[in-house]
């Protein structure tokens, strides 16, 4: 067999927008490298693909696709790597039940998702399928720290041309919620492990002992939490927050990360459905339980099962009118907040909300106030001040607003993001006990039937990675820079006990604030209304929440922001954006053939990819085509090529040719690389004669509906007739 070399760099085949825009992107990218001996390749990281790598053994010969997640987990952790890293879903059960209803369809002989699996086989099916479940591919590759910020241009272009911001009125009935006790946040503890150990945890109970998790193994110098969330204080906070909304006359809507939190989120989500519809489970409870009802899939599903008994529906009816109006996805078709637990993904709702001067979409189609229902304490103070920020002194100015750049503690599935192994719905009240090899009793909560237990750790060299990583980065920009962290809580007071020493030892103590989350919202807040720029230095789930929070404020969109994960085995992942996979763009563009997704963090992510390459293999015709990238990426913003929201109007495709034309003249300007310079003067001229015929062919099919013959997976043919429907622009990319 010969096996081919690896390629310079690797770009992820995704889903949904990021993946049609790839159908477009890519080969322009591929001609490009090419011409200066760069190759660059795919690996399949989408749904789909990690679903058929999965079931080998339910494929015939021709349709099994090799592990490419497993391979890229390899290559990340050794210097070699190169992988530009798109959005690709983190699916839900409703999506993943869907990807595998398709790829059925499609011939390939998958078994179901068993949803109450019963017997032995059916256990392990779920088991399998349940490793592709949520956030399973960039804890995978995310073995470095996580460095998020606009770059240069992007800020000053989103300056000059500021994007539209809802008003605050400081009357607005907008407020977060969440609990005062019983939470995550207030029953945390933690420790740093002084010597490595492997760990058991188990539950005892008045019947007996359960291991539930066995032989999990840390490092010296790991810090490891325990906490837990009380099932009835959940309850009884959900039930008065319904209440409430309810009394104040505003939207109720629930923001969670069902996605990267995968295990303890969907039970959370499950709890609201439930509470937000008690009288119905209360009347029909095993009716429903016998139709299969779970409410962790949400409501979207529960009103599937239960369409055939008219008691029930009835009773769902006569329930919701009762409630406060929930917030909805999408107005038009009925689809609530409560509808499938990843259609509001917190790190974008509250961010999109907050923009929008506090407002979400009711069931009537018109804008409301909301109450933001964000039940654990640790995370919900920075949009609960942000809030009261926006409300006590107006919206945001972006044109005159510094920025917030992020480095997030990220690596080697860093704290919360990394606890779903971890992580239990309690069977029966006991004690749940953290037990280290020595007999250490290092972790003990008594529990109730219901409450949903999760440990979470942090290894030492990430930490250490990450706080060297702040202090490069504070001495390259001198901004304010601020570790958000909160010295009254278990965790952030044993991160606290690794940064402030290693400040002192390097001499910058001075350089650097520490606050809680609250507190660094307003001192950033303050900060960039000033003009001024700041570093949040911060953990995993913060950096995930504030590089949307700021961008959609600052750029009107995460997707614009530069993403790079430098590996700790010196490796370079480079993601495109900061975002996800846009699924509202796959609608419009089946709808309506036009494609919104902006581009803009791939061209970035591509700059840097390249740059990185040209460092790490001396390899000088790399770098003249990264710089050429960053000329192009200059262009289409200064140019105003940047896709339109709107059918009619030029939109990816459009961009993506202004991004090949204005690359190519900035390879045939440059002067470092004669041969270059040669190939790409006739490419760049012959782009500029054809803008008419190429643009106009790129506008042609807009309005029409759209096939590419799949939404998880496409037809590689279809899907190319439609992101390529430039035959002159074809013909020249080649
Ligand atoms: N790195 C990753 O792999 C990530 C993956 N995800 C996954 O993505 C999916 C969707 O997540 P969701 O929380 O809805 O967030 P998204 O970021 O996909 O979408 C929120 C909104 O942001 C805007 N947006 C995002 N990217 C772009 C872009 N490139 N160009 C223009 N607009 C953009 C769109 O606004 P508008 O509709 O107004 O145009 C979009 O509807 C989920 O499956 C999630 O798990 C989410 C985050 C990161
Ligand atoms: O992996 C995911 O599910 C989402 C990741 C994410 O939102 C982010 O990194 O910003
Ligand atoms: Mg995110």
């Amino acid at each position: 067999m010969v096996t081919s070399p690896r390629p310079d760099i690797i770009y992820t085949k995704v889903d949904e927008a990021p993946e049609l825009a790839s159908a477009s992107l890519l080969p322009i990218i591929q001609r490009f490298a090419a011409a200066a001996g760069v190759s660059v390749g795919t690996k399949d990281i989408s749904l789909a693909g990690r679903i058929l790598a999965t079931f080998p053994d339910f494929l015939t010969e021709e349709q099994r696709i090799p592990d490419d997640l497993a391979e890229l987990g390899e290559l990340v952790k050794t210097p070699d790597a190169n992988v530009i890293k798109l959005p690709n879903i983190s699916a839900s059960v409703p999506q993943l039940v869907a990807a595998i209803r398709e790829l059925q369809a499609k011939g390939f002989a998958l078994p179901d998702y068993p949803e109450s699996p019963a017997t032995e086989d059916e256990k392990k099916i779920r088991a399998r399928y349940d490793t592709i479940k949520g956030s399973a591919v960039n804890p995978v590759l995310r073995e470095g720290n996580s460095d998020r910020r606009a770059a240069k241009a992007v800020k000053a272009f989103a300056q000059a041309n500021p994007h539209r911001m809802g008003v605050w009125s400081a009357d607005s009935k907008t407020r977060v919620a969440s609990m005062s006790g019983g939470d995550f946040r207030s029953n945390e503890t933690s420790a740093t492990l002084d010597k490595e150990s492997t760990a058991s945890i188990v539950l005892e109970t008045a019947n007996g002992e359960t291991v539930l998790k066995d032989g999990v193994s840390y490092p010296a110098g790991t810090v490891v939490d325990a906490t837990f969330m009380s099932a009835q204080a959940l309850d009884a906070f959900l039930a008065a927050e319904i209440e409430k909304t309810k009394a104040e006359g505003v939207l109720f809507s629930l923001h969670m990360k069902a996605t990267m939190m995968k295990v303890s989120d969907p039970i959370i989500f499950g709890h609201a459905v439930k509470t937000f519809l008690a009288p119905v489970f209360e009347a029909h409870g095993e009716a429903m339980a016998e139709l299969g009802v779970n409410p962790n899939q949400g409501l979207g599903a529960l009103l599937d099962k239960v369409s055939s008994n008219a008691g029930i529906t009835a009773a769902i009816e006569a329930c919701m009118a009762d409630r406060p109006p929930m917030y909805m996805v999408n107005s038009d078709k009925g689809i609530t907040n409560l509808h499938v637990p990843s259609d509001v993904i917190i790190d974008a709702s509250m961010p999109a909300l907050i923009r929008a001067g506090g407002k979400g979409w009711g069931p009537d189609g018109k804008e409301h106030d909301a109450v933001c229902v964000i039940p654990d304490d640790s995370y919900a103070p920075v949009y609960d001040e942000a809030i009261n920020f926006f409300k006590a002194n107006g919206k945001l100015n972006p044109a005159t607003a510094g920025t917030v750049q992020n480095l997030g503690l990220m690596a080697q599935k860093a704290e919360e993001y990394g606890s779903h192994p971890t992580t239990f719905e309690i069977p029966e009240d006991g004690t749940v006990k953290m037990v280290l090899e020595d007999g250490t009793v290092l972790h003990e909560h008594r529990v109730e039937q219901g409450d949903i237990w999760r440990s979470a750790s942090a290894r030492k060299a990430p930490i250490e990675d990450w706080v060297n990583l702040a202090i490069e980065r504070q001495k390259t920009t001198g901004y304010r820079s601020i570790f958000w962290l909160d010295e009254t809580r278990a965790h952030d007071a044993e991160l606290i006990a690794y940064v402030k020493p290693i400040l002192d030892a390097k001499g910058v103590s001075d350089k650097f604030e520490i606050m809680a989350p609250r507190d660094a919202t307003r001192a950033s807040l303050e900060t960039i209304t000033k003009g001024e720029n700041t570093i949040a230095i911060t953990g995993n789930v913060l950096r995930d929440y504030l590089t949307d929070l700021f961008p959609i404020l600052e750029l009107a969109t995460s997707a614009k922001m530069l993403s790079i994960v430098k590996l700790m085995q010196g490796g370079g992942l480079f993601e495109t954006g900061a975002g996800g996979s846009a699924p509202k763009h796959v609608q419009q563009l089946h709808e309506e053939n036009h494609l919104r997704w902006d581009s803009l963090g791939e061209f970035c992510a591509l700059g840097e990819s390249l740059k990185f390459l040209a460092d790490a293999k001396d390899n000088a015709r790399a770098r003249v085509l990264g710089e050429a990238v960053e000329d192009a990426t200059q262009g289409v913003l200064d140019n105003g090529r940047s896709p339109s929201r709107k059918v009619g109007e030029p939109d990816n495709r459009d961009s993506h040719y202004w991004f090949a034309r204005y690359w190519a003249e900035a390879l045939a300007a440059q002067g470092d690389d004669a041969a270059l310079a040669e190939e790409f003067t006739p490419i760049a001229a012959a782009l500029a004669e054809n803008e008419t015929a190429i643009t106009n062919e790129l506008a042609a099919p807009q309005g029409d509906p759209a096939d590419t013959g799949g939404y998880y997976t496409a037809d590689p043919a279809k899907l190319a007739s439609v992101m390529r429907p430039s035959a002159t622009l074809n013909e020249i990319i080649g």
